[in-house]
């Protein structure tokens, strides 16, 4: 044992069990089994309870490689004689499990029962409850009743009592909890409170970004986030359309991406397939949405839009600590457009008929889906992706898709792939589907602008996690 570690021993189900702690994991050996190794980042409590002598630790493991998490709580028989290294390894475990991080976070609840295949309040009770518990966490749960609950619970939240609000449902939920916190009586105090999903909707974007292909859809992974993660700035998005401004945080899809997702309403017990039932049905149609598109561009070199992800990747977490605000910053208004309605200088027009038009942040916007692979939290600009029906056949855009679920569309040369400070869209035609964070708004006029570092997300790995390379690079 070297001075980094620390150990003791206890009886579990009667079973002789020696723990040892480094500075990395944690690691326990039942018995004659083999030893279990922990990271410390997956230990989530600690503690001795001396008038039992029980020394209790909690983790989540993955009990195969590819396997989802599992919480495991041993609770060890302690001898008197080992009473007080029992009652040590207790209190440096727990120190080093939470390093830097706040433990016991209060968190407020909101569970849409309805949401994706209507599974949330039983994932919730059955394994997401049981290892926030574990955590030390305290629950304030609210079972949203109708659409709206959620913006209505977040616009009057009593901020200081909460450490985070957790949304088990997709991502049509967290849309509503960001504006109910954008018209709070303090809305950017509200919207630097940090935001978490449990991903249990049909449309699972935030938490695939947040925690990658391989965790995305992992309720125990995204509740070890909501407990170890820390807070994480993103830019959102000021969508004004008729006079109304709404914030959006995800996406603005028009055309085959729109109509993936509300045409295909009635599908809703496919789960997540339907997407990939509407983008199918969609693509055979090759159907140009008429619409005009215009943007006040920022960068449209694909290399260099890589090259600046890839940069930012290596930086990692240092780069995404929300700013601390100053009381009288807390207590401003939502800030002002900066671009108004009829600016026109720098803006251009996109020339040609669209097969779809999608905008947003966060590479996924759905598992079979990374349409922003080169997307970063909080670089105040807008990713937006415009195909075009003229120079491509249907079976051209068919093909493309093939790797659509590792943002391979972005290298073809038919996708138009920008970023931008803003852009306005005007339908053309009366008819379509605008979707805007999986939400239905009315297919009219509006104008985005990116609204820079103004929401708070808890992350993981301090960016996004969504693995992109450049065609045929090693992996
Ligand atoms: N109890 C409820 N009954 C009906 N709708 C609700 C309820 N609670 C919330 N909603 C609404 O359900 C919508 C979808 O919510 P959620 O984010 O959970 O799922 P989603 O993945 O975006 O969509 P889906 O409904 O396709 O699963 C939101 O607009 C929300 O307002």
């Amino acid at each position: 044992m070297s001075d980094q570690e620390v150990d003791t021993e206890a009886k579990v189900s009667g079973k002789p069990t020696k723990y040892c702690l480094s500075s990395a994991a944690l690691t326990v050996a039942f018995g004659n089994h083999k030893n279990q190794t922990v990271p410390l980042h997956n230990v989530i409590a600690a503690s001795y309870h001396s008038d039992a002598r029980l020394l209790k630790v909690a983790y989540v493991i993955r009990r195969k490689k590819k396997g989802h998490l599992a919480l495991v709580q041993l609770d060890g028989q302690v001898e008197e004689a080992k009473a007080e290294s029992a009652s040590n390894f207790a209190k440096t475990t727990q120190e080093w499990a939470y390093k830097g991080i706040k433990p016991n976070r209060r968190l407020k609840i909101l569970i849409n029962p309805h949401g994706g295949v209507g599974k949330g309040v039983a994932i919730f009770n059955k394994h997401v409850e049981p290892v926030l518990r574990a955590a030390g966490c305290s629950l304030d749960i609210v079972h949203t009743k109708k659409h709206g609950d959620a913006y209505d619970i977040a616009k009057s939240l009593p901020l200081d009592d909460f450490d985070a609000l957790v949304s088990v449902s997709g991502d049509g939920l967290v849309h509503e909890v960001l504006n109910g916190f954008a018209n709070h009586e303090y809305p950017r105090k509200a919207l630097r409170m940090p935001v978490a999903p449990i991903p249990t909707g049909s449309g699972n974007g935030l938490s695939l970004n947040l925690l990658g292909p391989d965790d995305g859809f992992d309720v125990v992974a995204a509740s070890l986030n909501i407990i170890k993660g820390s807070p994480m700035s993103v830019d959102v998005f000021s969508f004004t359309q008729n006079g109304k401004r709404t914030i959006s945080y995800m996406s603005q899809a028009l055309g085959l991406m729109a109509d993936l997702d509300l045409g295909t309403e009635d599908l809703r017990w496919m789960g997540d397939s339907r997407f990939v039932y509407g983008l199918l049905r969609g693509l055979i149609k090759f159907k140009a949405c008429d619409i005009q598109l215009s943007y006040k561009a920022a960068e449209k070199d694909k290399k260099k839009m890589f090259d600046t992800l890839k940069s930012r990747q290596k930086i990692g977490s240092q780069n995404s600590q929300p700013p601390t605000a100053s009381m009288e910053e807390e207590s401003l208004a939502l800030p002002e457009s900066k671009i108004s309605l009829d600016d026109t200088e720098e803006w251009t027009i996109f020339p040609e008929p669209l097969l779809f038009l999608y905008a947003g942040k966060g590479p996924y916007v759905g598992r079979d889906f990374m349409a922003f692979p080169v997307s970063l939290p909080d670089d105040g600009l807008i990713d937006i992706v415009a195909q075009s029906t003229t120079n491509t056949s249907r079976t051209d855009v068919i093909a493309s898709f093939g790797g659509a679920a590792k943002g391979e569309l972005y290298w073809k040369d038919s996708l138009h792939y920008l970023k931008a400070h803003a852009y306005r869209v005007k339908p053309v035609l009366k008819k379509g589907f605008l979707s805007i964070d999986g939400e239905a708004y009315p297919f009219e006029e509006f104008q985005v602008e990116v609204l820079p570092k103004l929401a708070t997300f808890i992350s993981t790995y301090g960016s996004y996690n969504a693995p992109f390379h450049e065609p045929g690079a090693k992996r």
